[in-house]
């Protein structure tokens, strides 16, 4: 089912992790690994601390697992904005990933350096194949932004999958971000959505006209894989029942 509503964050964040532990599953039986590119903001602290803790650990095989950031703020790995600092201390840290298992930016470079660097990481990961993760998770901005990719702004434009530097007045900084035609890629892309103030943002994105300037989560259709929306009924609260139907 692509879209999954529970009452509580709690119950939301359950789905996810045992839906991040199914997808590792599946990719390490078919192919040996799975790479996973993560998301950062507010809403995905509690959903790393999860999957680190005792009940999920031992679920996954996790030196099989390979971490990237689908987005990241241009600021060094020891800012507290940082996505790497967020998730190297919820997760990557308490499991134990060994360095060479996490891709993390290069923020100490210009940041278009940083992104073409990143664009060759990636690149050169799944080499001679394209770029295509197993796993892309997402959240959602209260303007509908999601992974850097924000409204009227450049990189929502890009034709190619790769990662990208973009200045976004709105935050006033340079953030580094995957390109909706690589998120595009990935075998499965889940958006995780919590809290009242992303109603609006959910709605919109998912029910309202098509206008990826202003909403620019509209940008994210995965041509070969599937789309998953795990909602608690706050954040799902102005759908209306035609539209809490699945895709
Ligand atoms: O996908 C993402 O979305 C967020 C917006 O989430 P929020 O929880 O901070 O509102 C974004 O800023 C984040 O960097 C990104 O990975």
């Amino acid at each position: 089912m692509p879209l999954h509503i529970h009452p509580t964050t709690e119950s939301t964040l359950r789905d996810l992790a045992e839906y991040f532990v199914a997808k590792a599953h599946e990719a390490i039986a078919a192919r040996g690994r799975f790479a996973v590119a993560l998301s950062g903001g507010s809403s995905p602290k509690k959903l790393y601390e999860l999957l680190a803790s005792p009940a999920y650990r031992a679920q996954v095989d996790w030196p099989n697992v390979y971490f990237f950031f689908g987005d990241e703020r241009n600021v060094p790995r020891t800012d507290p904005q940082s996505n790497y600092l967020m998730a190297k201390t919820a997760l990557l840290a308490p499991l134990g990933v060994a360095d060479a298992h996490v891709f993390a930016f290069e923020t100490d470079l210009s940041p278009a350096e940083a992104a073409a660097a990143y664009s060759k990481e990636i690149n050169d990961f799944f080499s001679p194949k394209p770029a295509r993760f197993d796993l892309v998770l997402l959240g959602l901005g209260d303007n509908s932004h999601t992974a850097s990719l924000f409204p009227h702004t450049e990189v929502l434009h890009a034709t190619t999958a790769d990662v990208q530097a973009v200045f976004v007045p709105e935050v006033d900084m340079y953030r580094l971000t995957f390109t909706a035609p690589l998120i595009n890629q990935a075998r499965a892309v889940a958006f995780l959505v919590f809290g009242a103030d992303k109603a609006a943002a959910v709605r919109r994105v998912r029910q309202g006209t098509r206008n990826a300037e202003e909403f620019p989560a509209q940008l994210i259709a995965p041509s070969a894989g599937e789309r998953q929306w795990f909602l608690d009924e706050a954040a799902a609260a102005e759908l209306s029942n035609s539209a809490a139907q699945p895709d």
